[in-house]
């Protein structure tokens, strides 16, 4: 049974404030269901076999780096490009061989492609038009989205005369007019700029809540995809990387890619043992010896990679260990020499030399480039990975 809007609105936000929740929610029906999806262009295999369940309702964030086919993988799903292999279903439905217009689904471009000859109103209500719908209800429907998308007063306007938010607003509307069930945006807001784009994203979350369609949207961005989604997909060279709420790929990310994609660029080379429920980190020229709890993801004794994000670290003056393995306490704590001091704005940032490597570190006051420091880094701060 399909969810109704205020059900999913109150899914979601469990789900939001639920630290623990694995996203996919146990017992809802899948709606959109992808299996073993390959695409690419003459012998390129862009999309390496994507298997997703989406939930009717859900607004699901598309977010990788340039290239990794996320645009592939919308327009495979819109039916404007053919798959090599795999199947899309639609509420059990089958829609892999249909036209873009038989599938329910609606794309609205980063380039909002809409057409400059017409107006606001022609604009919004083309795709009502080619269904056949008679001019009193087009007129309605095309009224009633351009009050729900502040666009009123605007309908004879051509795309030439409004600004990029305000198209960006028509090409929605265009989208919504048709009721699809499924709405796919390609970087709807990547030509906006900062101010507009928070506007705009807030305007599409409320839209999408209200009317519960479900959507795909495509996105560079990583806040925006945090704050716009139930579930983040991060795509990696065709494949999905990880899948989750935002506070698992952020907190709990599976792989160095996923955590380096969720800003914890920071890498450091440490060597650990296992040992029954815990894990000691072996003191090294980098850091101090620590024991740890032992993380959700599969590590081996040895070699890791260790990964951080600059406001995790606390940063202090640097105090030498009194014992040789401190350890017990939770955390890493890293010995470096400050490099550079910068203020972009809410924190003190430094780069911070540790022997041949560097990391950037965040602090409520600036250190002087020189300075001896400790980085202190929590157990729940650190992503820890064993190589692959
Ligand atoms: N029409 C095309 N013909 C050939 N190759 C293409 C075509 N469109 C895209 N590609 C290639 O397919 C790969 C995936 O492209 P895609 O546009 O899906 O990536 P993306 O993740 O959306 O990137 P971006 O974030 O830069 O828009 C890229 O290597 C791209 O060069």
């Amino acid at each position: 049974m399909n969810m109704m809007p205020s059900a999913i609105a109150q899914a979601r936000s469990l789900r939001k404030g639920g630290e623990e929740d694995a996203g996919h929610d146990a017992g809802q029906t899948d709606f959109l269901t992808i299996r073993g999806l390959e695409a690419g262009y003459a012998g390129t295999r862009v999309l390496k076999g994507i298997d997703l369940s989406v939930f009717k309702g859900e607004f699901i964030a598309l977010l990788g780096s340039s290239g990794c086919g996320k645009s592939t993988l919308l327009r495979t799903l819109a039916g404007f490009a053919k798959p090599d292999a795999g199947e899309i279903r639609v509420a059990g439905r089958d829609v892999t061989r249909l036209g873009p217009d038989k599938r329910g689904m609606a794309l609205v471009f980063q380039s909002y492609a809409l057409w400059p000859h017409m107006s606001v109103a022609q604009n919004i209500g083309y795709g009502l038009k080619l269904a056949g719908r008679a001019k009193a209800d087009i007129a309605s429907r095309v009224g009633e989205l351009q009050m729900q998308l502040g666009l009123g007063g605007l309908e004879q306007r051509k795309p030439a005369e409004l600004s990029g938010g305000q198209r960006q607003r028509v090409a929605l509307a265009r989208a919504l007019a048709v009721q699809p069930d499924i709405l796919l945006l390609d970087e709807p807001l990547s030509n906006l700029d900062a101010r507009i784009r928070l506007t705009v994203r807030h305007e599409i979350i409320a839209l999408q809540r209200r009317l519960g369609t479900t959507a795909i949207h495509v996105t560079h961005d990583r806040e925006e995809a945090m704050v716009m989604a139930d579930r983040i997909v991060i795509l990696n060279e065709g494949a999905i990387a990880q899948v989750g709420t935002p506070q698992d790929v952020y907190k709990r990310p599976a792989s160095a890619f996923v955590a380096a994609f969720m800003g914890a660029e920071n890498c450091l080379p440490l060597s650990i043992e296992k040992s029954g429920a815990g894990l000691h980190v072996h003191a090294n020229d980098l850091c101090e010896g620590a024991s740890l709890p032992i993380p959700s993801n599969p590590l081996v004794s040895g070699p890791v990679e260790a990964r951080f994000r600059p406001q995790a670290v606390e940063l202090t003056p640097h105090q030498p260990q009194t014992g040789t393995e401190p350890g017990g306490d939770g955390a890493v704590i890293f010995k470096g020499r400050v490099e550079q001091t910068s203020y972009p704005g809410g924190a003190w940032r430094h780069v911070v030399s540790l022997g041949s490597h560097s990391v950037v570190a965040d602090a409520q006051r600036s250190f002087a480039p020189g300075e001896a420091v400790n980085l202190r880094v929590a157990a729940e701060d650190l992503f820890l990975f064993s190589p692959a």
